[in-house]
This record gives C-alpha cells, structure tokens and sequence, in this order.
C-alpha cells in the first residue's frame, strides 16, 4: 500500500519491492538467495530495502547492537516457520523474548562442557565410526575403484553427532552407512517448502492457525522424515524420564542436564529435531567445503597434511587427536576459520524487528515494526575486513594478518556464530567436529575428488545448504602419522 510505500521510502532498493514482497519470495527460491542478497546490498547500500516492510543489512555494528543481551529487538514471524510442534515453540522458531530467554536459559548448561563432561568422547565415537566406514569400504587401489560420497557420510557424521549428544545415543547413520528414516531426502523435499514460508510469512500465519498446524507439523505417527525422527526422540526421551523417576542415575549429559532444567519430554524432543536442522545442516556444509577446499588447493592441502603429519607423530593411530591439541595447529586453525568465512553455513535472513519507539540508522529513521535480515555472504567478503582478495580461499591470510588487522578479522568472524542473546549454542561442538575431522581424515587418507569441474554435484542455497553427491577416490596412507 502507499502507506508501507511511504514509511521505508528513504531506503534505496529495487522499485518493485517498496510495493510487493513476491519479488523477495521469487529470489528466495532460486537457491542462490545468498548471491542475489549479496549484489542488492553492493548497489543499494548497506541498509536496502528488499520488500514492503523489510530491510536488508550487512552493518555489522549494528547486527550486533539489534541481538546485544539488552536489546530490544525480536525476532520476526520468519522463525514461526520453524516451529516444529503445535503446542509450543523450539528454541529456534520461538519470538517471544521472555519465552526465548526462558528456553535458553534451559537449554544453554547442556551444551556447556561442566554439564556434559562426555561431550568430547562422544564425538569421538562417531569419528571412529567413519574412519572405520571409510577403512572398509571405500579404499581405492589402482583400478579398483570404490566411489565415496564425502557429502553423505560427512552428513552421516553430523547427524550422529546431533543425536549422539541430545538424546544419548547416536541414531546410527555412519554405521549403517544409509539416510535412516529418509530424514536426508525429507529435507530436500521440505526445505524449498520452508523456505518458501519464510520468505512470505502471511502463509505461516495461515497455517499457524490451531487447526491446520496440527495437520502439518511432523508427526510422531509418521513412518519417515522428521515426524519418525521426533517419534524416536520422544521414545528415548521418555525412557530417560522414567529411569529418572525410578532412580536410576543415568549418563551425565546434555539430555540429563535438559531434565534438571525442568523441560519436559515434548519439549527435549522438539527442540532435538531443531538441533538437527540447526547443528547438522549447518556444520556439514562447512565440512564439505573444507575438504573440497583442501582438495582443489594443492599448496593447502601439502601445508596442512604436513602439519597434520608432524602432529600425528605424537598421536598413535588408534587415538583421536584432542580437541585443545587440534586447535593450536596454525594452519589447521587457519583453514577451518577460512572455510567457515568462505562458505557460510547459516546465510538466511535472520531477521529482527524494530522495537517500540522506533531507531535511527545513520540518521535515517527506522519505524517500530520494522524487519531488518542479514546479509550474511557479504559480511564475509569485505575487502577492508577479509582483504583485497576476499573472493578467494586462502588459509593464509589469518596467519600473515597484523595483530590490529587480525583483531578485526576475528571481530567480523565472530558473526558467522552470531553474537550476544541469539549467540550459537552449539558452536563448541560444531568447532569439534571442524578440528578433529580434518586432522583425522587428512592424517590417515588421501583424497582426490573424481569430478574436478564440479566437485560437489548439486548444491542449492535456501538459507540452510543442500548439497549431495561430493564423489572422491580414497586411498589409505600407510606411512601418514606413523
Ligand atoms: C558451523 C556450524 C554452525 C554455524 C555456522 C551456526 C550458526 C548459528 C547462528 C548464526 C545462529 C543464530 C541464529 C539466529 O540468529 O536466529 C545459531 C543459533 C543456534 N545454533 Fe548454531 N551454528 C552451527 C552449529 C550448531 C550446532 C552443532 C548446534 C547444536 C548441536 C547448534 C545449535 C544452535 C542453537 C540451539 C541455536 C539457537 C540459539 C538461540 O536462539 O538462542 N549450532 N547458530
């Protein structure tokens, strides 16, 4: 309407989404939203206008400033696509800032290493698991070629490590080596649906309606997808109760600590199949471009193997190096900081919305109301930050930076984790996961990607990565850290 027309009129964007928001819903089903968010903020500026009541930033004083612990700002109605169960909202999809406060406070002791001691020989498990998977089947020897899909078992991993840590048990997807119930092939079947929801929230507030939502929500009944996945969680879950009530000590770990923070069963249940979508979604993609990364840089993957090799010296093959040692490996550290800067694994729109009274922006006035999302892309790809030549992967420029230049590279990088009260809860266990898997696969395997032109077969952007089929040929390194 000429009312919404008027009230964001002095932020530049393209004509037509001062006046309509189905030309955003159209960009943000391109798979490629990323790129296109990323060009609009190059030529409008760094606050645009890219739909009726909606603004796009990649300042990052100021995303800072709208998730500081004291700030006003909420998040938007985008996150109710996120919503999981009819009843209550996960931590993801809640918008609610005491509700939010209130489910965090819950949750954030779990993923806090005094309440999950295990947590580091958890993750360990599922390593073996994939080394051992790799060790058995898929060893290449001159012409006997054994195709890896790096993309599927890097998903596997990351799916067990999820399940692994929320519910005690890893659901078993390395070992079985297969997508057990479809929860892969669900996703890309789902995500263009999601994603289309939270591009144009009104259909969110449709379905948010009692009746509908409880017909679309994944159901515990289902046989496949989220719905088995949230049936299984809520199995495991409520055997733990009842343990818990017959007072059995169980495992001191994340679920327990869950527990003692007073969640209930539906609550642990739902806010585990959003960790799936905010933990195994998001660190796949980053370990997948780390290792085509790797792959496609012959100087970084000599630099780092070596490293890996003179640190494997002192770490037996049957150990998996800690945590504390893979991080000060330099160029280890250099290239998991590299891969997460260049290939952002959360780049959705995360928006928040002007409080009460309103905010200025540069002078500009921002109405209450106002939505405001990331440009994430493009904060990890500025040149007065990242460098001249930001657009490449190149490990090294973490370690040759000066310290001023280093300290604002960091500052910048902190971002990809988000800051302050929306900070990522799981980013201990995502860097983990980063660390180890690098060191261990590089130290015991060579890699080499069986498509060159196109390492990774499909890969489509809907805020969350989908990408499948990364096929590589491995061959045991005997002699590597012996
Ligand atoms: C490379 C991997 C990861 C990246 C880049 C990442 C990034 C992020 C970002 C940007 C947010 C803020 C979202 C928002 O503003 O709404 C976030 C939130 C969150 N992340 Fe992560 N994440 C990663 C891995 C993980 C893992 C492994 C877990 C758990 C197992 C996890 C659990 C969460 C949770 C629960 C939140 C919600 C926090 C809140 O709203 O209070 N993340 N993450």
């Amino acid at each position: 309407s000429v009312h919404s027309y008027w009230r964001l009129r002095h932020f530049k964007g393209p004509k037509l989404a001062a006046w309509t928001d189905l030309w955003y819903v159209k960009l943000s089903q391109s798979g490629k939203a990323h790129l296109l968010l990323g060009e609009l903020v190059d030529k409008y500026g760094n606050m645009c206008r890219i739909g009726t009541n909606t603004l796009l930033t990649d300042d990052e004083d100021f995303i800072r400033k709208m998730n500081a612990v004291r700030s006003e700002y909420s998040k938007s109605e985008w996150y109710n696509a996120l919503k999981m169960d009819g009843n209550h909202h996960n931590i993801l999809s809640e918008t609610d800032h005491a509700g939010h406060i209130d489910l965090r406070n819950k949750l954030v002791n779990g993923y806090a290493g005094t309440n999950n001691p295990n947590f580091e020989s958890d993750v360990d498990v599922v390593l073996w698991d994939v080394i051992n998977l790799i060790n058995d089947k898929y060893i290449s020897q001159g012409p006997d070629l054994k195709p890896l899909d790096f993309s599927a078992v890097m998903q596997y991993f990351t799916l067990d490590v999820v399940t692994s840590l929320s519910l005690g048990k890893a659901f078993g997807y390395v070992r079985q080596d297969k997508d057990i119930y479809n929860y892969i092939q669900t996703m890309w079947e789902n995500f263009p649906v999601m994603n289309f929801m939270l591009a144009y929230p009104p259909v969110v507030r449709f379905l948010n309606l009692p009746a509908i939502q409880k017909n679309l929500v994944p159901s515990v009944k289902d046989r496949t997808g989220l719905g088995k996945i949230k049936g299984v969680a809520f199995d495991t879950v409520k055997q733990r109760f009842a343990e818990k009530q017959s007072g059995k000590e169980g495992k001191i770990d994340m679920m327990d600590s869950f527990i003692k923070n007073g969640l209930s069963e539906s609550q642990i249940a739902d806010n585990t199949l959003a960790q799936l979508l905010a933990g195994s979604d998001t660190t796949v993609a980053v370990l997948r471009a780390t290792f085509v990364h790797i792959v496609s840089n012959p100087h970084v993957y000599h630099h780092l193997q070596a490293e890996c090799d003179e640190v494997a010296r002192t770490i037996p093959m049957d150990e998996i190096i800690p945590y504390q040692r893979a991080t000060s490996m330099p160029y280890l550290d250099a290239c998991v900081k590299e891969s997460l800067r260049y290939h952002p694994a959360a780049t959705g729109l995360l928006p928040r919305v002007v409080p009460k009274g309103g905010d200025y922006y540069n002078g500009k006035y921002l109405p209450p109301g106002t939505v405001i999302g990331l440009a994430q892309w493009n904060m990890t790809r500025k040149n007065k930050v990242y460098g001249e030549d930001c657009e490449v992967f190149r490990p090294e420029r973490w370690l040759e930076a000066s310290p001023e230049k280093l300290a604002r590279m960091e500052k910048s990088h902190e971002l990809l984790f988000m800051t302050g009260r929306h900070r990522c809860l799981g980013e201990r266990i995502a860097r983990t996961e980063l660390y180890k898997m690098t060191f261990e696969v590089l130290r015991r395997f060579e890699l080499a990607s069986m498509n060159p032109l196109r390492p990774i077969d499909q890969s489509v952007n809907y805020g969350i990565w989908m990408q499948r089929g990364m096929w590589m040929r491995v061959e045991r390194r005997d002699g590597g850290g012996k």
